[in-house]
């Protein structure tokens, strides 16, 4: 069963339609990367599977006991208060916010949760460092260990690359990688890096106002739209 099914689904902003007809879906221990044009629409549909924007048309299925409030997402840089007054240990327990429900403490529970991803991505050393003195890939970690304090199944990352030195991208590529293998996470990633995209994922869905390739990531350089995508041209 799939954790998330689009069907038909068209996003727009009052009525003018950014994507449409969606269909895809994501399943455990997929690592799905979005392609596509500055414009196309990838950040919109992020917002939507995210809750935070209403379909137009068509409908979003969650499945296989997924809540929309489990997902672990790490947002644009862009949208990240780079200058936020607080610790790593506070940034990666803030992940554990939509589990708590109204219970106004961090649990034991939680504490043990933020303290073990932090293990997992290496940056417990970091734990009494402020967040805004941190090097944009070590912020980048622990915003991904905040990331995974809020799932057990799914991480959504939007451009998480963005603005990191080559060294640095590729160990955090290496980084979701094993997190998506020896964890089976499903990933979804925003990724304006196609060449990474089809060495890393698993699956490719590239936008261009409706869905011009969806399928696995082998695939996606013999069609139309990875051939015309990875060689550079803008249009297919
Ligand atoms: N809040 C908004 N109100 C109106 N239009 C919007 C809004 N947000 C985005 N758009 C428009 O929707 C379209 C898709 O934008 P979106 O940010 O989803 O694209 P994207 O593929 O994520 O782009 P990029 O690669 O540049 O991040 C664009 O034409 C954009 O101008």
């Amino acid at each position: 069963m799939a954790l998330i099914k689009c069907e038909n689904v068209s996003i727009g902003y009052e009525g003018q339609m950014v994507v449409h007809d969606l269909n895809f879906e994501i399943n455990q221990g997929d690592y799905l990367c979005i392609v596509g044009e500055n414009g196309s629409g990838k950040s919109t549909l992020v917002k939507s599977l995210l809750g935070l924007k209403n379909v137009d048309k068509g409908k979003i299925v969650f499945d296989d006991g997924l809540k929309q409030t489990e997902i672990g997402y790490l947002p644009q840089q862009t949208d990240v208060k780079k200058d936020f007054p607080a610790s790593v240990y506070e940034v990666v327990l803030s992940g554990r916010l939509n589990s708590r429900g109204m219970k106004p403490f961090y649990t034991a529970e939680d504490k043990k949760q933020a303290w073990e991803k932090m293990d997992m991505l290496g940056i417990r050393d970091l734990a009494k460092q402020c967040f805004r003195d941190l090097s944009g890939g070590q912020r980048q970690r622990v915003l991904l260990a905040r990331a995974l304090c809020a799932t057990k199944k799914l991480l959504l990352l939007d451009e998480p690359v963005t603005g990191l030195d080559p060294i640095v991208t590729a160990e955090f590529y290496q980084l979701i990688s094993r997190i998506n293998k020896e964890s089976g996470i499903a990933v979804v990633m925003v990724s304006h890096d196609i060449e990474s995209a089809v060495e890393y994922a698993s699956h490719i869905l590239h936008l261009q106002e409706t869905v011009l390739y969806f399928g696995k990531a082998d695939g996606y350089e013999k069609s139309r739209a990875g051939k015309t995508f990875l060689g550079g041209e803008t249009h297919v």
